[in-house]
């Protein structure tokens, strides 16, 4: 289960803690340069105008820091934050008494926009385009609409999947952000500064040690963190050195790029089961004993955005890349040999 993977980038529930760490104030927000100078300038523009910020939508893959980015927009701005999130809104009503309740130029984030209801949608559209909300009283051939004003606000969408939203939802949004995956400059700077929080020693190269393998993410270079730290304190003298997390991460079976064994499995099955592929995702999926979906949604992002397996149209196939960080020779004639 994804939930168990110490590498997950999804939002697990001991992933509480990480809230206190995240930064407040767009200069504290590491990396995302782009994002951060637009952002940086729109708020400014807004706060001239004295104008409720245009709507921004956020997307990008799990644990990048759109939550936080969305919680920094409305400290920059000065306003309150409302947070919610798309399955959590299950009515129009729900969602009316949401607006309704937003002081003047207030951030309203709804997290996971993507799964908002369709009917919930539509009340939406109005709300955006004109700060109103269009409603149905009664029923049947009394049923009458009438149209409540509400007061200038921002809409802060995230999503993961940019794609699964409809057009006239999208369109609304004056700005739209892509977070990218971190370097692992980045990273190393942002768990030097989670160490300073958390109080634990650690040395360049410790950190270092945990950047490379926090798969471009925030959430998991800190998860690593914290592990290695319990590490350094029981078998270490309590600093994270290179060696020390090392070791720790060598336990948790985290290789020198953040592959778990799960990720490995996969990779194997690819290679020595199916010659390297191609091989259907069914076909695959039936012989670890996955679900397809998981497989897609899960373990092959990572994978395929390190270049270790392609997709085509006849099935997945292990890429060359794929093959040497396994240590696994490709042979002339197709059958694979261990180095
Ligand atoms: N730019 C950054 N600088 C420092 N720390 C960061 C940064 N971005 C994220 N983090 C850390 O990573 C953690 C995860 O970030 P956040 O919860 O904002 O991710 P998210 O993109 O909203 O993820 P999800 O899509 O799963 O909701 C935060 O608690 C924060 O500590
Ligand atoms: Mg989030």
């Amino acid at each position: 289960m994804e939930e168990d993977r110490i590498i997950a980038a999804d939002e697990q529930d001991v992933d509480n803690w990480q809230y206190s760490l995240r930064p407040r104030r767009l200069a504290e927000y590491i990396g995302q340069d782009q994002v951060k100078n637009s952002l940086s300038i729109f708020v400014q523009a807004a706060l001239t105008r004295q104008e409720a910020l245009d709507h921004v939508l956020l997307y990008g893959p799990p644990g990048l820091g759109k939550t936080t980015m969305a919680n920094i927009i409305a400290n920059e701005l000065g306003v309150n934050f409302r947070i919610t999130s798309g399955p959590a809104i299950e009515r129009p009503g729900d969602l009316a008494a949401l607006l309704t309740n937003l002081g003047e130029k207030d951030v309203l984030f709804i997290d996971e926009i993507h799964r908002l209801s369709r009917s919930v949608e539509e009340i939406l559209y109005s709300a955006m385009e004109d700060y109103a909300l269009d409603i149905i009283i009664g029923k049947g051939p009394s049923a009458r609409s009438i149209r409540l004003d509400l007061a200038p606000f921002t809409l802060v969408g995230a999503t993961t999947k940019a794609g699964a939203l409809a057009a006239p939802l999208r369109d609304r949004f004056g700005v739209i952000c892509r977070l990218e995956y971190y370097s692992p400059e980045h990273l190393v700077c942002i768990v030097k500064r989670a160490a300073q929080i958390l109080e634990i020693d650690i040395e360049e190269r410790g950190a270092w040690e945990i950047a490379k393998r926090s798969r471009g993410t925030p959430r998991v270079a800190n998860r690593l963190l914290k592990r290695v730290r319990d590490y350094a304190q029981i078998v270490g003298e309590g600093t994270i050195t290179d060696e020390i997390a090392d070791k720790a991460l060598a336990m948790l079976e985290v290789d020198k790029i953040g592959l778990d064994r799960t990720d490995r499995e996969l990779l194997l099955a690819v290679i020595k089961k199916f010659g390297g592929g191609p091989v259907g995702l069914e076909t695959l999926a039936a012989s670890i004993s996955e679900e397809t979906d998981t497989i897609e949604d899960v373990y092959e992002p990572y994978l395929l955005q390190l270049g270790f397996i392609n997709r085509t149209p006849r099935g997945r196939v292990a890429t060359a890349a794929a093959y040497q960080h396994l240590g696994i020779a490709v042979k002339e004639n197709g059958q694979v040999n261990l180095l």
